[in-house]
């Protein structure tokens, strides 16, 4: 295992290139499976879930390259449709095969998710909405069982606003006989740029990045090629960061208008935010004020980026309310935080966040992805030495954070344990 072993105290400054979206490219990797000629993806971020997604595909049959930032994809000879407990267990996304499965073989063998840290993640929308499309669908052992004849397009009201459940229903559609309306859909970014790829790829597809997408389900889909959309999370993530340490970054290849929320709500906290049409610069030279935050679907404040805002609150001057909707239990990384000397209490869904002067390093427990950021921002921030282990949860995420946090001029190692 390894961890990384930060001295907290240094300003963040310089400039760092944010990678590709890990829920993006997910998502556009598992679309590979709806046509048999290549498609070729640019600007893939080298994370552990993307070589999980990757080593998924290739089990089932698709040629995968891996150039640089580029991915070549071929689903042309595939000889399984099943994704297996041991691989779906370390990555929720791999459910994300059961839509392009269905509509182009007529059958998928997935196994459930099950729920992970941060809480349950339900597929029942996933499934219900197949049901509507003429698929039988069956829980079999763990495993979603699913024949069916060509789906039929269908309109489907999601129960709830389901990022995951959007793109797999968005991939059910491109390939069924008619026309299928979701309603209620999310409207990520990372949903418009699933949309994008699937356009290129033929699929009929309007009103992505609404909450009424229309599909015009096509006979075939061909071949592409599609450049992954810029991480908005990861850029949140190094932003709240440079506020923390009081630094002066600016993030190249970011995409501002993803982030109008999260920027608003740096803003708030006392920074000097600049942006162009794909950069982003932050600039903070005093204590951060605290900021309450309360997560919601897009254009809402997101929840992958609450755990973050934490921790720039927990050195605040002021208290913060922070509340989290999405997830039942993504408040892990409070009691590593209070490890380091925050002051936080937590009732019901909602922390309550005292900002102290300052926080002092400490042995600290990453529980789960965005966690794991956290725990690496208030290091950062804290006097003295802290380490974080179990980092496997970063690494799932982020594309080489301790080498990008270098560069930026943060005393970070990755060291063996
Ligand atoms: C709306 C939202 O913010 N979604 C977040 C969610 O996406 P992810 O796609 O993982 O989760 P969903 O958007 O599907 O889930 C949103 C909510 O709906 C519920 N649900 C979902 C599907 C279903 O079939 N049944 C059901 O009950 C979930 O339990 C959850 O409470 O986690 C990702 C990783 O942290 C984030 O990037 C997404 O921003
Ligand atoms: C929790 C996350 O990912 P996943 O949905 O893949 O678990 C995340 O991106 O913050």
């Amino acid at each position: 295992m390894e961890k990384l072993k930060i001295i907290g105290g240094s300003r963040l400054c310089g400039t760092v290139k944010i990678s590709g979206a890990k829920n993006a490219a997910l998502p556009i990797l598992a679309a590979c499976l709806l046509t048999p000629e290549d498609l070729i993806l640019h600007n893939v971020p080298d994370l552990a879930d993307v070589r999980t997604m990757l080593r998924l595909l290739a089990g089932m049959g698709v040629r995968c390259r891996r150039e640089g930032e580029d991915v070549i994809l071929q689903a042309s000879d595939i000889r399984s449709t099943v994704a297996p407990y041991e691989l779906v267990k370390t990555m929720r996304a791999s459910i994300l095969v059961l839509c392009p499965l269905a509509t182009r073989f007529g059958s998928a063998r997935v196994s459930l998710p099950g729920g992970c840290a941060i809480g349950a993640r339900p597929v029942d929308q996933h499934i219900q909405a197949l049901r509507r499309m003429g698929a039988e669908v069956e829980i079999d052992h763990g495993f979603v069982d699913l024949q069916s004849k060509r789906l039929k397009g269908c309109k489907i009201v999601t129960d709830m606003v389901t990022v995951t459940g959007t793109e797999n229903i968005m991939m059910a559609a491109v390939l069924a006989e008619g026309d299928t309306i979701i309603e209620n859909a999310a409207r990520e970014p990372e949903v418009v740029d699933l949309a994008n790829c699937l356009r290129a790829m033929g699929a009929r597809i309007t009103g992505d990045g609404t909450s009424r997408i229309v599909i015009e389900g096509q006979p075939a889909l061909h071949g592409a090629e599609h450049t992954v959309v810029s991480d908005r999370i990861e850029a949140g993530t190094f932003a709240v960061a440079a506020v923390a340490t009081r630094g002066d970054v600016l993030l190249s290849a970011a995409r501002p208008a993803d982030m109008t929320v999260v920027l608003d709500k740096l803003r708030a906290a006392g920074a000097e935010v600049t942006t162009g049409e794909d950069w982003i610069r932050i600039r903070m030279d005093r204590r951060p004020l605290a900021v309450s935050v309360r997560t919601e679907p897009h254009p809402g404040f997101p929840t992958d980026m609450q755990a973050q805002f934490m921790a720039m609150d927990c050195i605040a001057e002021g208290t913060s309310h922070i509340t989290e909707t999405i997830f039942e239990n993504r408040f892990m990384h409070v009691p590593e935080l209070q490890r380091l000397g925050a002051d936080i209490q937590v009732e019901g869904h909602t922390a309550v966040v005292n900002g102290v002067r300052r926080l002092e390093g400490a042995e600290l427990m990453a529980t789960d992805l965005r966690a794991s950021a956290s725990l690496v921002i208030a290091a950062l921030a804290a006097e003295g030495e802290s380490d974080v282990h179990r980092i496997y949860h970063l690494d799932r995420g982020y594309d080489r954070m301790e080498v990008k946090l270098s560069a930026l001029g943060a005393n970070i190692r990755r060291l063996s344990e």
